[in-house]
């Protein structure tokens, strides 16, 4: 199917069926067994509301020193292996020769939210960064190249597959709120949202 365009980001709506987001959820349960997730602490020394962790050889990263990718989880263990099943879905998406270094994992409970940014902590911008989400609805905003300016918001829903590429790889986005219990995927509600990433 092709894709919705919004603003230059490709969004595949219902990309993933429900036997694949709950064999997906599966894989990221063995991920963060090894991994956990954790709440970053901002630049601004602030409890980010998203909880987070990531498979592959970098994870991101964030404390007062800044936002940055290490390539071992706070507790020192190297990052997970991103799982062949998330791997085959930017393999079909993304364009892109080279293969994701970093998944970055978010779960969002209730109340959780992500402030409008850049991706640009990664160096090759040629390469998209792709999105995944998983469990309740979030709304998802989507402003400009540049910060400021007139945005748009759309529902992201399970299954749904977003590629931030080309000339809209630099977009600001954000996630305002969950509807919390929207979605029956994971058992205790929440969302869970993947972000594949050429990091080097
Ligand atoms: O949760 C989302 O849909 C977006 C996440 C995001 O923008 C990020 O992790 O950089
Ligand atoms: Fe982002």
């Amino acid at each position: 199917m092709t894709p919705l365009l919004v603003r230059g980001l490709e969004i595949h709506q219902g990309y993933l069926d429900r036997a694949s987001q709950t064999a997906l959820v599966g894989d990221l349960r063995a991920v963060l067994e090894t991994a956990p997730l954790f709440s970053p602490d901002t630049p601004y020394g602030r409890k980010m509301s998203v909880r987070m962790s990531s498979a592959g050889q970098y994870g991101w990263f964030s404390d007062r020193s800044g936002y940055r990718y290490v390539p071992r989880h706070p507790n020192g263990t190297p990052w997970p292996a991103i799982p062949a099943s998330v791997l085959a879905i930017w393999n079909d998406v993304s364009g892109c020769a080279r293969s994701p270094e970093c998944c970055l994992i978010n779960w969002y409970g209730e109340g959780a939210r992500m402030g409008l940014h850049q991706d640009r902590d990664e160096t090759d911008f040629d390469c998209p960064v792709v999105s995944i989400s998983l469990g309740d609805e979030a709304l998802f905003r989507i402003g400009n190249p540049t910060r400021g300016g007139k945005t748009e918001s759309l529902w992201l829903r399970s299954g749904d597959v977003v590629v931030m590429g080309g000339s809209a790889r630099l977009t600001y986005h954000g996630v305002d709120r969950i509807r919390f219990g929207s979605s029956a995927l994971l058992p205790r509600g929440g969302r869970i949202n993947l972000t594949l990433r050429v990091v080097s």
